[in-house]
């Protein structure tokens, strides 16, 4: 399923935060909205998965304009902030997010098992997340999020304060969902993750500045480091939010 976004453009309060982006992601790929804190990939995200609406432009998935109702089964979104219940059980958070779809009890425990197995949690499953570390919440998160086998899964900087060890086994894991056939979207503002994924779409101040694969990108560069890219942008068009 094709991801088309086509000359969306987004304000808030006369501020205007997204500038006539327009770029289509291929089925099948990973692709990051990489850009500095505040450049708009997070209204970007929200844009795509219809949690907003862009004053101007659309955004199709496989030819069908966003926001759709059929579609939401399809999508997958771990948000920034964890959006856990701290005093239950990994297990119970599971139970809660899973009965919000239409399985029954063996379909739901068996689908428990599976996600808890593709993130590595299954010996933490009795304990409550407030006694979980960032890490094992991200991975838990990253579990409620694909609990319905989505098509595409977007993943709001779901690395951030995660240590390298981590953040490698957390990588891991987005390979693997690619594997399996998942499109992923994934913001981030760690330029190194650039690598990670097949194409990059490089926010900077609202603007699209770029949006290629990732080796063509690189290979635009000097230095072979992407974040050369946002220094002759600064150049050209001025500064972020920091
Ligand atoms: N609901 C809102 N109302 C007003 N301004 C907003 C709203 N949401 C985002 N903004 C502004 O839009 C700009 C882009 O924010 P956004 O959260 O999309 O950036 P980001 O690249 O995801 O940043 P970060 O990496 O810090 O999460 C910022 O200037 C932010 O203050």
């Amino acid at each position: 399923m094709d991801i088309k976004v086509s000359h969306v453009c987004k304000s808030f309060e006369k501020k205007q935060v997204i500038k006539d982006i327009s770029f289509t992601i291929p089925t099948g790929e990973i692709c990051c909205l990489l850009g500095p804190s505040g450049s708009g990939k997070t209204t970007m995200i929200r844009l795509m998965i219809g949690a907003i609406t862009p004053d101007k432009g659309t955004i199709q998935f496989a030819d069908v304009p966003m926001p759709n109702r059929n579609m939401l089964k399809k999508i997958g979104f771990m948000p920034q902030n964890d959006a856990l219940y701290d005093d239950l059980s990994a297990e119970d958070n599971l139970h809660f997010f899973g009965g919000l779809y239409d399985l029954n009890k063996s379909q739901l425990e068996k689908r428990i098992d599976k996600v808890l197995t593709i993130v590595d949690l299954t010996e933490h499953r009795k304990k409550l997340v407030k006694n979980f570390s960032g890490g094992m919440k991200k991975r838990l998160s990253l579990a409620v999020s694909i609990f319905h086998q989505p098509e595409v899964l977007f993943l709001d900087e779901p690395t951030v304060g995660i240590d390298p060890v981590l953040r490698r086994k957390i990588w891991n894991q987005f390979q693997q969902l690619k594997k399996s056939g998942t499109t992923i979207i994934v913001s981030t503002h760690v330029m190194d993750e650039v690598t990670e994924c097949d194409k990059a779409a490089l926010i900077y101040n609202g603007s699209l500045i770029q949006y290629d694969a990732v080796n063509l990108l690189l290979a635009k560069t000097e230095s072979g480091r992407v974040e050369e890219l946002f220094f002759i942008a600064s150049r050209t068009i001025g500064g972020g939010d920091d």
